[in-house]
Formats: structure tokens, sequence, C-alpha cells
């Protein structure tokens, strides 16, 4: 990298203006190597270096190291495993295990009750907390300490997250919005991908929806609906998590099924008993700690198939009386 031109780099990685974005230095398409721009303006970075966040460096090689890193992340980030270091609890007692490792392709749920602290975990995760957060808790990635400009880039590609409340502020239509997050990821021809994220979309939303309607007319169930099917198929996070899916109004099962199908880590918060016994494992959380790590059975998972055929009976009932039906007994 050092020896690349920036004329060269900004061609194979437009996206290296937003390495720089919000630090003004001068013209960064130049004929110069990476090392002998950095150098020239070295004392410029230097001094900006304070004022920008993303970037924590000691000297230029930093930089270089930082904008490899930097990089890399846009291409991807490969992930082998999450390991969560044991923190405290709300009464800063110790939490009661040392790790706990995750692996792509798992489904965790986190239960707990309402204030236990499932979305705290989940910040940590996002956050990739360094024993700085109210949990002390300690997230590895890979085994090791990730490293600071993950946590700080504005294009975080380590973790997506679907949150209980989702409102588009674009005025766009969802094949346009699909088409900018496409370009964003340097997707050549995105047209089959757009299809496919909007055909797995209405797969798991009610009522469907057009390439051409606005985002802003999608409905609560919509959005999430498009969210997940664009996480899934789009996104390179290879953590995904999810906070209360329940709620949505979609098809939770396919929803799972989808994201899955992409090898990535799975964490849910849930109230759910059939998406909590769907999972791998549960981390029980009470009083802001993790109180306990419990295998799903394979007794729970007999229970889970006749919760399946309650809940087809709730779901056909309520889609009925949607649909405007009457009863019978
Ligand atoms: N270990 C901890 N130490 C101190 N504060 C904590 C800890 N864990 C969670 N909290 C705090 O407790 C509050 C409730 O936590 P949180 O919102 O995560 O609960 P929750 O289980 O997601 O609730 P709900 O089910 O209602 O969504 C938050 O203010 C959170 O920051």
């Amino acid at each position: 990298m050092k020896q690349t031109t920036m004329q060269q780099l900004l061609t194979q990685y437009p996206y290296v203006e937003d390495f720089f974005a919000g630090l003004e230095v001068p013209v960064l398409t130049t004929e110069q190597t990476v090392e002998n721009y950095l150098f020239s303006h070295k004392e410029f970075l230097m001094e900006e270096k304070s004022t920008t966040p993303a970037i924590v460096l000691q000297d230029l090689e930093d930089y270089i190291q930082a904008m490899e890193l930097f990089l890399h992340e846009e291409d991807g980030v490969s992930l082998s495993s999450l390991t969560i270091v044991a923190g405290v609890d709300k009464a800063g007692n110790p939490e009661s295990f040392e790790t706990i490792t995750l692996y792509p392709s798992q489904v965790i749920a986190i239960v707990g009750p309402t204030g236990s602290g499932k979305s705290r975990l989940l910040a940590d995760i996002e956050w990739t907390a360094n024993g700085d957060t109210q949990t002390k808790r300690k997230i590895y990635i890979n085994g090791k300490t990730p490293d600071l400009t993950w946590r700080y880039s504005v294009t975080n590609q380590l973790v997506a997250q679907l949150s209980q409340n989702m409102n588009f502020v674009i005025d766009a239509t969802v094949y346009e919005f699909l088409e900018l997050h496409a370009q964003c990821r340097n997707v050549a021809q995105p047209q089959a991908l757009i299809a496919q994220i909007i055909q797995q979309a209405n797969a798991l939303s009610g009522e469907k929806f057009h390439p051409e309607t606005n985002v802003t007319a999608l409905s609560g169930g919509q959005s999430r609906a498009l969210m997940i099917a664009d996480t899934a198929i789009l996104s390179p996070s290879p953590i995904v998590l999810i906070d209360e899916i329940e709620n949505a109004g979609i098809d939770r099962k396919k929803a799972l099924d989808l994201l899955l199908s992409q090898e990535k880590i799975v964490l849910m918060a849930t109230h759910d008993p059939i998406l909590c016994l769907m999972a791998d494992k549960r981390l029980v959380i009470k009083n802001g700690g993790i109180l306990d790590v419990i295998e799903t059975s394979s007794q729970e998972k007999d229970l889970q198939a006749k919760l399946w055929e309650m809940d087809g009976i709730i779901t056909d009932v309520r889609t009925r009386l949607r649909a405007g039906e009457r009863l019978e007994k």
C-alpha cells in the first residue's frame, strides 16, 4: 500500500475519501505514493488527529496501518468468533462465567425480564466494549480486542443492528434506496440483488410492496422485512443484533432462516418463547448480568414443534380476522 499512488488507491477504493472525510486535507487524487502523500501532509495530519475520533494514532506508520484496516474493513470483516468476557451486574457482582464464545451460523437468544439488561448486552457487542461500559464487559473478535477503527467507523461493517423502531427519513423508492446501498457497497450490477431483496422482504411481510413504493410509505412490518432482507443479502456485517423481532408482524422463522443462510452470528433479545427455543442457546440476563447460558435441549426442541402448531392456529385466526372474516367455532 505504501508505494501505491493516491490516484490508484482512489480508483481502486473510491471510499478511501471517507477515511479523510472531515479532515479537509489537500487534494487526494495525486500521483504521489501513499507514503509520500501522508509524509508531505504529516504535520497537517498530526494536528488534525487530535480532533479526529475515528483515528487514534501515534505516528505516520499508524496512519498507514489505520488506512489499511479501513480498506480491509470496507472489503468486509472476516469473522471466526465473537467472545464475551465477563463483567459485572448492576450491583457490581462479577458475572458467573469467564468467557462465552459464539460462532458464525449460530442463533443466540437473550432472555430476561424487562429492564434486566438485554439491550445493554446488544449495545456492548455493537460498541465492541472494552471494559468501558457500565457492565465492564469486553468483546473480543476472532479471539482478540478489535481495532478501534471498527468502533468509530461511520460504516461499521462488523455489526448490523435491527432495532425495535424503524423509520425511513429519505425521499426515495424502495428500488432507489437499495440501489444507493448497493452503490455504497460497490456492487457493479445490483439489479438482480435488488430484485432478490424485494422478493425476500415480501416473503417475510404480509402485504406486498413494489420496487416503486416510497420507503416512507412502508408499514413498520414492511420496513423491518426490507431491512432484514437487505441485511442478509447486501450487508457484509457478520454479526446481526436484533431487538424484539416478534413485534414486527413478519414471518419470524423465515427471517431467521434468511439471516442464517449467510453464515452470520445472530443475537436476538426476545420475549417470544418460539424464537427463544429456535436459538441454539440462550443467555439468561438478570439484574444486568448474564446469569446462565443454556443450550436448547432436544425436549425443548420438541416443545417448540407444539408451540409452532399453536402459533399456526393463532396466525390463521389473525389472518382471517384481518381479512374481515367471521369465525365459526
Ligand atoms: N451491568 C449493568 N450495570 C449497570 N447498569 C446496567 C447493567 N446492565 C444494564 N444496565 C442498565 O439497566 C437499564 C435497563 O437495561 P436494558 O434497557 O438493557 O434492559 P432490557 O432487558 O433490554 O429491557 P426491555 O426488555 O424493557 O427492553 C439500562 O439503563 C442499562 O444501561
